[in-house]
């Protein structure tokens, strides 16, 4: 157990998805799992495992922003034998060549933390996805025909940022989507040795202040949680 995970050794499987929202872990759980189990429920951060066409799979919360994720990431890392973990969250689109309901891999993530340079004294890190599970993330989506867009996204410490030129420079070095964890995981998992990939899709569209209504929120966070369940059936 940790102060945060109240679980029993072996609890997790050795693949978490690991959405922001504690709620759409339990939605996950309840409609795509078989036989899932609540494992954690330590500050309603829930946790689930059960069997995916057969394969152990768990889904757990991870909260808003890098220092929450973080704190899960490394337990489920180091306490639970998690080797593989792959964020499904949303993210707001900035460029008009990405739009509501693209799906968007993080092949790296660009980001205002300095979670990584406290990690890298003070270097740039590189926070790249797990080549594997990004390479079956994409064959996943190949034989679903469904289009994903793969490059750089970017990790906000600020939802509301002031910094509101930022958004320029990001179109203009090709950011596909901002979020708030995948630099974070990439970075606990370099330090950790496991596998990270962020999957998430555009619930918004920062500059054309358009955004996804909840129906049409759930059926494309559908599509993205399939894409990524698949994907972990390939390895
Ligand atoms: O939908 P999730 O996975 O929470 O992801 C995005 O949504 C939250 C902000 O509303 C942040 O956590 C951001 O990364
Ligand atoms: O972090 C996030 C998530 C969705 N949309 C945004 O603008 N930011």
């Amino acid at each position: 157990m940790t102060p945060h995970i109240h679980a029993k050794p072996g609890a997790f499987a050795d693949v978490c998805l690991m959405p922001g929202d504690p709620l759409r872990a339990k939605y996950i759980a309840e409609t795509f799992l078989e036989g899932a189990e609540l494992v954690n429920d330590v500050r309603n951060m829930f946790g689930y495992t059960g069997t995916y066409k057969g394969r152990r799979v768990s889904v757990m919360g991870s909260g808003m922003g890098i220092p929450s994720a973080s704190i899960y990431y490394k337990e489920l890392i180091t306490e639970y034998g998690v080797s593989k973990l792959i964020r499904i969250g949303s993210c707001g689109a900035i460029s008009s060549d990405v739009k509501l309901r693209d799906v968007v891999i993080g092949m790296g993530a660009s980001t205002d933390s300095k979670v990584n340079r406290i990690r890298f004294n003070d270097h740039d890190f590189a926070a790249i996805a797990d080549y594997e599970l990004l390479e079956n993330a994409v064959k996943s989506a190949r034989d679903k025909k469904m289009p994903v867009k793969v490059g750089n996204i970017y990790s906000a410490d600020l939802f509301y940022s002031p910094e509101t030129n930022m958004f320029d420079i990001m179109e203009k070095h090709g950011i596909l989507g901002v979020e708030m964890e995948a630099a974070g995981l990439y970075g606990v998992c370099a330090e950790y040795g496991a596998k990270g990939l962020a999957i998430c899709t555009v619930s918004d569209h920062i500059r054309k202040g358009e955004a996804l209504s909840p129906e049409d929120r759930q059926t494309s966070f559908n599509e993205m949680i399939v894409l990524a369940l698949d994907s972990v059936l390939m390895g």
